[in-house]
């Protein structure tokens, strides 16, 4: 069952409570080289349910989904000022390890990134850099996370082979098995499936579907199909701006604003 939202003073803007919800945006905003690219985003992300962004290029999707995993910090000219809290906790405060945070918050992008080792060797990368560990845990963990990203029936009579032998949808389940190993609370979902075929891209929408039993997920998406078949909730951004966010049914079959049906019916591009 999904959670209630509470309805903030903004019918269109699904708020949920702090117990609900694990990840907390408050009034971000993002510059590069002083360009606004996010204005004062307030959104909260429900626990255990895929919450997709939706909004036509350049709206902001993937800058928010970066800053969501401190991938602005080596830019120098994005500047940002807000705050974003995963389970209460500022990932922005001085004393937040960057390394710990990718850990909890993953992020799998559109191209399909193994690295250019072994099938076992890609998911046990994360583990390695963990503390010691003995085979026999490594071994565990490593089925589990292929089976977790339904992968392992596919590949266990060859995991010592090279990753880059496998298919675009496989190697893109791989990488979701890969951060999967190392026990994230979220998983960000950037355009997953752009760069695969039809059924791997259904694979990928199940599997996304299955892992919020797991944990929280966030998926950007151009395709509007795909937010309605996976997401619980969606949140519209426009001009770097949410414009409007609610349960995903909701907003694609009676959204409050002409603007958020205008994209929807893709009456805007
Ligand atoms: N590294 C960067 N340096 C400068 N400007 C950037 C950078 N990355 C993105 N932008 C700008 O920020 C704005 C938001 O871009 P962003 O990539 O977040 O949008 P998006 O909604 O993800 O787009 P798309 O759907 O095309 O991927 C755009 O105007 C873009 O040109």
């Amino acid at each position: 069952m999904l959670a209630s939202p509470h309805v903030s003073n903004a019918a269109y803007l699904t708020h949920f409570s702090a117990e609900q919800s694990c990840l907390n945006i408050e009034r971000f905003s993002l510059a590069y080289a002083g360009k606004i690219a996010l204005r004062e985003l307030t959104l909260s992300v429900p626990r255990h349910r895929v919450t997709a962004f939706i909004g036509p290029s350049g709206c902001g999707k993937s800058t928010l989904l970066r800053a969501i995993n401190r991938l602005h910090d080596l830019n120098e000219n994005a500047t940002h000022s807000g705050r974003i809290t995963i389970e209460g906790e500022d990932i922005y405060a001085d004393n937040m390890q960057v390394s710990e945070l990718r850990r909890r918050i993953g992020m799998v992008f559109q191209t399909p990134n193994p690295f250019p080792m072994s099938i076992y060797e890609n998911v046990a990368f994360g583990l390695r850099l963990q503390k010691r560990m003995s085979k026999r845990k490594r071994d565990d963990i490593i089925e589990w996370a292929l089976t977790s990203a339904a992968l392992w029936d596919e590949v266990k009579d060859r995991l010592h082979k090279s990753a880059w032998q496998l298919s675009g949808g496989q190697q893109q389940r791989l990488v979701i098995a890969r951060t999967l190993a190392v026990q994230p609370d979220i998983l960000l979902l950037d355009e997953p499936a752009s760069a695969l075929d039809p059924i791997s891209t259904l694979k990928v929408e199940e599997l996304i579907r299955n892992l919020k039993s797991q944990l929280t997920l966030i998926l950007v998406t151009h395709n509007m199909q795909q937010a309605a078949r996976v997401s619980d909730y969606t949140a519209f951004l426009h001009g770097g701006e949410l414009i409007e966010y609610g349960p995903t049914d909701q907003v694609f079959t009676n959204p409050h604003l002409q603007r958020t049906e205008d994209y929807i019916t893709g009456r805007m591009t």
